[in-house]
């Protein structure tokens, strides 16, 4: 393995209107700017919802007309990086040593850089980044060091002082990043895990028993066609010689790789990478502790969730399985709450996951949010997947044939 990661630090969105998607984020999803950094070139925006940190960044409008304007510190700790549409494109991990992990990934001809190990520093101290392009469409991660920094954030960033984070906390119980969803072309998983892997020391664990390890977790039927493969990495401590660890303090987030299959027609993975113009980040799983009232809030102010078909929540199966553990089929049905059984063979015990999608973000039918909670499961479930898939896919089928009818009735003369 090449770099030693510790921990998620933040994802970074770029976006054209940063107060539109902080303002949307903040008064919906219930996440508090908490640090902020404006200068006349750059308006950069901190959110936070327990530990999940959002980092708004205003995307410049054009390309860059010098190449050495990419060098400038426009969006700080972030690749000043045109892009043609919002986007959410920046995955910054915090490792110990930058510079020797920058090192490492550049001896072994490993990535590309961005920005080769750079240190700002303020009067609460210094940090060191890197920034790398990942194998997957505009997905960069920055590496960054802050452990010689005693601010609340990150150099260049000033407090922004709203009310406390803890005043919204029962009502909506998000603690952290559960997982990043890629889409990405055919074909190219296997790519992009051996990258995962060599760079970041990332291991594959199975979505299903079944599972084939080149495979992945294959859809294909019924209208569905994907392939799921899961990877997540290990918390390190280079001080831990050669043993990765696992801390149970923080949990980390893993990350889906999602790929059409061309047997079952156009779908949301091939809607994504038209609209997003590439291949990037489909989608983020926002743990929650009680996704039902998590839920019943982001609606009230106004989140909209994709549901599945009703008849969902009045199959006798699942009702029994709904009620038996512990819910309500009546309360989930009201925000398109989805559950999952698993029975774990070894202990007998059930362990559920309930996820539900939220309505795409931006513009572009493009990245969306999703909660999750977990009663014990640590995956995906299958049953789950299948009523996820189709709820985007009734929503992305109606869209287009908007669509086409708006274009239709512009074309016919009146
Ligand atoms: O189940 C999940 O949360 C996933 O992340 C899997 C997934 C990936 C892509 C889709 O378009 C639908 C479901
Ligand atoms: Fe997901």
């Amino acid at each position: 393995m090449a770099a030693y990661l510790s921990r998620l630090h933040h994802i970074s969105l770029h976006v054209s209107n940063v107060d539109k998607v902080a303002h949307e984020l903040v008064s919906r999803f219930q996440f508090n700017v908490f640090a902020a950094r404006l200068t006349d070139r750059a308006k950069q925006l901190a959110l936070r919802r327990g530990s999940a940190v959002f980092v708004v960044n205003e995307r410049p409008s054009e390309a860059p007309r010098r190449l050495n304007e990419r060098q400038d510190l426009n969006c700080l700790y972030g690749a000043h990086a045109h892009y043609p549409v919002d986007t959410v494109s920046n995955v910054c991990f915090e490792v110990e040593d930058v510079q020797r992990a920058s090192a490492a990934l550049r001896d072994r001809g490993l990535c590309e850089f961005l920005q080769p190990p750079t240190e700002v520093a303020d009067d609460s101290g210094r940090v060191t980044f890197s920034i790398i392009r990942s194998p997957v469409g505009n997905v960069c991660h920055t590496l960054i060091d802050r452990s010689r920094y005693q601010g609340l954030f990150l150099p260049g960033f000033h407090q922004v002082r709203t009310d406390s984070e803890t005043a919204g906390r029962s009502q909506c119980p998000i603690t952290h990043f559960d997982h990043i969803t890629y889409a990405c072309p055919r074909s190219s998983t296997a790519h992009i895990t051996r990258w995962y892997r060599d760079t970041f020391g990332f291991q594959r664990f199975f979505i299903d028993r079944n599972e084939d390890v080149d495979e992945g977790y294959v859809l294909n039927h019924n209208g569905i066609g994907l392939r799921l493969t899961a990877m997540e990495y290990w918390k390190c401590s280079e001080s831990g010689i050669t043993l990765p660890f696992k801390d149970e303090q923080e949990p980390d987030c893993k990350f889906v790789i999602a790929e059409s299959l061309p047997q079952q027609g156009r779908n949301q993975v091939d809607t994504f990478l038209d609209q997003h113009r590439g291949a990037g980040i489909q989608h983020i799983g926002l743990y929650t502790e009680d996704i039902v009232r998590t839920a019943q809030t982001l609606s009230l102010s106004g989140v909209q969730f994709f549901s599945p078909p009703p008849a969902y929540y009045t199959e006798v199966g699942k009702q029994d399985e709904i009620v038996a553990a512990g819910h309500d089929p009546h309360a989930l049905s009201q925000y398109g709450i989805l559950l999952d059984t698993d029975i774990h063979t070894d202990t007998d015990s059930q362990r559920y996951l309930l996820q539900v999608f939220t309505k795409p973000i931006f513009r572009e039918d493009t990245f969306f949010l999703e909660l999750i909670e977990r009663r014990g499961a640590t995956g995906f479930g299958e049953g789950n997947i299948r009523a996820l898939w189709r709820s985007v896919q009734a929503y992305m089928e109606n869209e287009e044939r908007h669509e086409t009818e708006r274009e239709n009735k512009q074309s016919t003369p009146s």
